[in-house]
């Protein structure tokens, strides 16, 4: 064993709470395993670990991949961590219907709206808690593991303490506890973990990084120590970069694409709509039902279709001028005006214009349902539905 190793080891059994007899025992073991290795050559390490049945942790770094395997009648039992957001009711509607409503668990730190409350389990989790959300998945036998909680683009510049904290140190807690209770890890990433420097248009899968908010920092942290922790450990690291995510019944958290969800319910509630990114602003965009459906394809994928594991997903790509004109074409009469934040316009200026998802579509075969008529479409229908359903009540 490697010293390096062995003080990983120690980390992870300090990380893992275990309580200092047992930790001086197991570094004891390990201290020996170390000299012993180094005299002959072998590695028995993990001989002595598996015989004092610890975790996963121990995997050699040349270990071949662990996956969670489930059998066609059991269910995986999911918890989704900042669930309360844009993103997570969604998921847990759609894994809920797949799984199970007792199976899916919907966790954050803020307090749930009664028709999320009682639409099925909810639970309290601040990820920057390790030893709670320990708790929770032992408790609970969790094998998958979403992890939705973070502070989006624009909320994290104007935080970036908080940012660096939830978005870093709570992703590391999440890594610890998925590695060591063998989950299947699933963590968004986004086209912000691009930056000036990268190829734009399109922007492919592997090329430079080099972001410059501190979201797109913590999201390439996630993206590397995720493989990282996959190539070590064997962890079932499954990532997907999201593009700008649109929907109709949640509000976004804070982000850069914030203005394609906002035009739908002030054009329909106003008929005016002022946006604050210029006009020209080119980014890559998806309806919510794609983005959900691809979370559970990738988090359904078999092992061998993986050659990768962190992948782009696009579904179309525009700007605020042409998404107003294609808002107009159901509602003539609406008012823009721009005002431009130059923050967020600093932001979407350094971000991908169009997304290369080539390997997405070739590797587990994704597809995206709707390009931008069927969005605007969707999104009147929905939000439309719910004005007038106010209006009666
Ligand atoms: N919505 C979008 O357009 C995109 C989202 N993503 C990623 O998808 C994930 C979900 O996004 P959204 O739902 O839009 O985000 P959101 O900002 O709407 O929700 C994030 C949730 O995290 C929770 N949270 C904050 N601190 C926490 C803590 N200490 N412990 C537990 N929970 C905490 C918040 O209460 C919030 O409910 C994020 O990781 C985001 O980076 C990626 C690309 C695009
Ligand atoms: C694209 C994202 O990650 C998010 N919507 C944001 O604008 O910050």
């Amino acid at each position: 064993m490697a010293p390096k190793s062995l003080h990983l080891f120690l980390f992870v059994c300090s990380r893992a709470n275990i309580n200092m007899p047992v930790l001086r025992t197991l570094s004891k073991v390990a201290k020996q395993a170390l000299l012993v290795s180094q005299g002959c050559g072998c590695q028995p390490l993990t001989v002595a670990v598996r015989n004092i049945s610890f975790s996963p942790r121990q995997v050699t770094s040349d270990a071949s991949f662990h996956s969670v395997s489930f059998s066609e009648t059991d269910h995986p039992k999911v918890l989704i961590t900042g669930g309360l957001g844009q993103l997570g009711v969604g998921l847990a509607k759609v894994l809920r219907k797949r799984f199970g409503n007792n199976n899916v668990i919907l966790s954050d730190i803020r307090k749930p709206p009664s028709h999320v409350f009682h639409s099925g389990p909810f639970i309290y989790s601040d990820i920057l808690d390790y030893k709670n959300l320990r708790e929770i998945v032992v408790n609970n036998r969790i094998t998958w593991l979403v992890h939705y909680s973070a502070l989006l683009s624009a909320v994290g510049e104007a935080n970036v303490p908080l940012a660096r904290a939830v978005n870093i140190t709570g992703l590391h807690n999440i890594l610890d506890i998925a590695a060591e209770h063998g989950l299947r890890l699933f963590v968004p990433s986004t086209i912000g973990a691009f930056g000036p420097t990268s190829p734009r248009n399109p922007t492919p899968d592997l090329c430079i990084q080099r972001p410059r908010t501190i979201y797109g920092v913590s999201k390439v942290h996630a993206e590397l120590m995720g493989e990282y922790y996959h190539h070590r450990y064997g962890l079932d690291f499954r990532c997907l970069r999201y593009p700008g995510i649109i929907s109709a019944d949640s509000q976004p958290g804070g982000g850069t694409t914030d203005y394609a969800v906002q035009i739908f319910h002030d054009a329909i509630k106003t008929g005016k709509f002022e946006c604050n990114l210029r006009p020209d602003t080119r980014l890559p965009m998806m309806y919510i039902d794609d983005c959900l459906r691809a979370t559970v394809e990738i988090m359904e994928s078999p092992v061998d279709t993986l050659s990768m594991r962190t992948y782009n997903i696009n579904a179309m790509s525009f700007t605020p001028e042409e998404l107003a004109q294609e808002v107009m074409k159901q509602l003539p009469d609406l008012e823009v005006s721009y005002d431009v934040d130059q923050v967020r316009q600093a932001i979407a200026d350094s971000w991908p214009m169009n997304f290369d998802d080539d390997n997405a579509r070739r590797d587990w075969g994704w597809k995206h349902d709707y390009d931008l008529p069927e969005l605007v479409q969707t999104m009147f229908n929905y939000i439309g539905s719910e004005t007038r359903l106010a209006q009666v009540n």
